[in-house]
């Protein structure tokens, strides 16, 4: 039975650890997904790489991938623009590929509009302290910007109930068995799957 691949959305708070989750993923292949690389403002951190981590863009393109239409979502993120291109996206999935994106609270909520069949799950940390030292102890942000984030933090856990499965990031190995079983009861939930044996059925 072929059918359309799952788009996952992952959020949740800068530092909670949604690169290290999804590398986990990968590395140990719990399961295959397909990650959509993000396009951003930001300037690249030590060891990340255009096109595999984000495609770094100037402000000028990002303007114009939106008047385009490349961006299924975009948004503004502690002074930064972050978006997603759609083009990719729409292929994998008909691919029948699940395809991951990453995206704040309110990417999120337009990509709920615009495509209500994703999965979106809020990557949470066990505690408002331990994201703090986290981020701190990633060190790639300047205690300013460490601050800004830990503010937006608190806003978008305040906005989780729009997401349909909150993981907690204890330990890494927790939070990917988590994504994992969600991941497994979606691929057999009768809404995705009811038109395949609708067709069984009929072609009987
Ligand atoms: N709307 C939107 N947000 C994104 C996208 N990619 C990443 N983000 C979010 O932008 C915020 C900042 O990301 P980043 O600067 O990489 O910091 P990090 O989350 O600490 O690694 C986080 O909340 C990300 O989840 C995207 O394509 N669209
Ligand atoms: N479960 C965990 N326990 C302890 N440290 C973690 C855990 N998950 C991530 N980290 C660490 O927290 C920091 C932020 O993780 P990162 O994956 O960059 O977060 P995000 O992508 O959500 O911003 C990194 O230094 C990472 O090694």
């Amino acid at each position: 039975m072929a059918h359309k691949g799952l788009l996952l959305v992952l959020s949740g708070p800068s530092g909670v650890g949604k690169g290290t989750v999804k590398n986990a993923i990968v590395k140990n292949k719990v399961f295959p997904f397909e990650y959509s690389v993000s396009m951003t403002t930001r300037k690249p951190r030590p060891g990340e790489v255009d096109g595999k981590d984000y495609f770094f863009v100037s402000e000028q393109r990002f303007q114009e991938a939106i008047n385009q239409g490349e961006l299924l979502e975009y948004n503004e993120y502690v002074g930064h623009h972050y978006g997603t291109p759609v083009g990719p996206v729409k292929k994998m999935l008909a691919e029948g590929k699940d395809v991951l994106i990453e995206t704040d609270v309110n990417g999120a909520r337009t990509v709920r509009e615009k495509m209500p069949d994703g999965v979106f799950i809020f990557l949470t940390p066990p505690d408002l302290h331990t994201l703090h030292l986290r981020l701190e102890h990633r060190g790639t942000e300047s205690e300013d910007v460490i601050m800004g984030r830990i503010r937006e933090a608190r806003k978008e856990i305040l906005v989780m109930q729009d997401y349909d499965y909150a993981v907690v990031n204890d330990t890494v190995a927790n939070a990917v068995d988590h994504i994992k079983a969600i991941v497994d009861a979606e691929h057999v939930s009768v809404k995705r799957v009811i038109d395949d044996y609708r067709k069984m059925v009929e072609e009987e």
